[in-house]
């Protein structure tokens, strides 16, 4: 298939964004719960999954090795599990789009079942590594053969019944973690994984919902160590998946940047594994408050109340990164419009992502005029004090969502167009995010003819 030409767009706000509206369905948890329904015996239902490309990445996988995935309504699921050990071998490579999640957890999900599956991917998640997650699985036994650099394309071959580990993180990553929880799923005895920075916990709080038996430890030192009895039986589920505060991030930052605004955005998950940017913002001084606080799922929920507000510069602390790990490129972008000096360090891992999230937002910060350093682990911003930026420049999107809409909210705060070279990659994980904001009163600008 012809990859489809590029969208290039640019936003700006005519006056205050005022509104209350709902984001997509957490994609984290909406990853999760595809994955533990089609391993419980029996159906599963699901509200409020995010539609977005990545999720039905994973249920295409999901269907390719014999659960049956049906999308019933706007963000309703019926998934019919075929039991922890029951999954079939795909028949065709599994075509993970852009998705990390859906590869390094489905990696974990075939290493422990008689079977073989092949990963590929766009250009993007191709040059990712995922020798994180190899070495964890190959020590429980898949036989794994990969892409120069432990790259995609690459095939696991699982190997049934597996072999239980205990394994300390290298890198702060829910995504490793999940990995060797699920191969744990269908591992005789205990598989451990000991985590000496709490990342998401979605994994955890999801498999014990499912059945399975599952203990948490803290040490003293924060370290968690997380143990699951694996050959466990799922019983299916009835889940509610809450508003992604990943996507929540970006009007709640263009909120606060745009004078006079007043946003509500309703239904927000905060579970504090992913709740930091909120926090970082109140500490610049935003005017960002929580209301309704309710549980839902398993998932702290609330509102976000947050209004134009004068931000101050912030530095933060290395050991909150992973609670805020894909807010930073939308941080920066406050950041830039903030009185004062910000420091951000400890973000290596951002250097792996989508695209390498530093260097990217550095050299588009400054393109528009923001007052940028790169550093080897974060970025030195110097803020305007509350000015626009001087936008004027076209930046690449180097397919990943999470630039192209941080651009698109700094397009509202600068004086002439801020251009994303291609605003297709917000479909993976916030479709509809250009209405959503239009809503609140952005507005596309109108782009001379190329
Ligand atoms: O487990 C997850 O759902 C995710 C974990 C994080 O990745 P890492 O585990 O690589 O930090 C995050 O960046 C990603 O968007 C989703
Ligand atoms: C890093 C992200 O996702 P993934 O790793 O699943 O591609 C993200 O959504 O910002």
């Amino acid at each position: 298939m012809q990859p489809a030409p590029p969208a290039p767009a640019a936003f700006h706000a005519p006056g205050p964004l005022r509104g209350t509206v709902r984001v997509p369905g957490d994609k984290s948890i909406s990853h999760r719960a595809l994955m533990l329904s089609a391993l419980a015996v029996g159906t599963s239902r699901i509200e409020g999954l995010l539609d977005g490309e990545d999720v039905l990445a994973t249920a295409a996988a999901m269907r390719a090795m014999g659960a049956e995935c049906v999308r019933e309504g706007d963000g309703r699921w019926m998934v019919h599990g075929v039991g922890v050990g029951g999954l079939l071998q795909p028949a065709a490579a599994l075509d993970m789009g852009n998705s990390g999640t859906s590869t390094r957890l489905l990696m974990g999900v075939v290493a422990s079942h008689p079977i073989t599956a092949t990963f590929t991917g766009d250009a993007s998640l191709s040059g990712r590594p995922m020798g994180r997650v190899i070495e964890p699985l190959a020590r429980m036994g898949a036989d794994i053969t990969a892409s120069p650099g432990g790259r995609l394309p690459l095939m696991v071959r699982g190997l049934c019944p597996a072999v239980p580990i205990e394994y300390r993180l290298p890198v702060a990553s829910a995504q490793v973690k999940s990995a060797v929880l699920l191969a744990g799923l269908n591992t005789p005895g205990l598989t451990r994984v000991i985590e000496p920075v709490a990342t998401r916990d979605h994994s955890e709080r999801m498999l014990r919902g499912f059945g399975a038996e599952l203990t948490v430890e803290e040490d003293g030192t924060a370290t968690r160590i997380i143990t699951i009895r694996g050959e466990a039986e799922l019983r299916p589920q009835e889940i509610a998946v809450p508003g992604d505060p990943s996507s929540a991030a970006f009007p709640a930052v263009a909120a606060c940047l745009v004078p006079g605004s007043d946003v509500l955005v309703e239904h927000v998950g905060l579970n504090p594994t992913r709740a930091g940017l909120f926090a970082a913002l109140q500490a610049m001084g935003a005017d960002l408050s929580f209301e309704n606080a309710r549980e839902i799922g398993g998932e702290p929920v609330a509102d976000i109340r947050v209004r134009g507000s004068a931000l101050s510069g912030f530095a933060n602390d290395p050991r909150d990164v992973a609670s805020m790990v894909d807010e930073y490129p939308i941080l920066f972008v406050a950041a830039a419009l903030a009185r004062g000096r910000s420091v951000f360090t400890g973000l290596e891992e951002l250097r792996v992502k989508e695209s390498d999230r530093i260097a990217v937002m550095a050299q588009g910060l400054a393109a528009i005029g923001a007052r940028v350093e790169e550093t080897a682990d974060g970025l030195i911003v110097e803020g305007t004090g509350g000015d626009r930026l001087a936008g004027g420049a076209t930046v690449a999107a180097r397919l990943d969502h999470r630039i192209a809409m941080s651009f698109a909210v700094a397009g509202l705060v600068s004086h002439a167009p801020v251009i994303i070279d291609d605003m297709a990659p917000v479909a993976t994980s916030f479709p509809g995010f250009e209405a959503l904001m239009t809503t609140l009163g952005a507005e596309r600008r109108q782009l001379a003819p190329a």
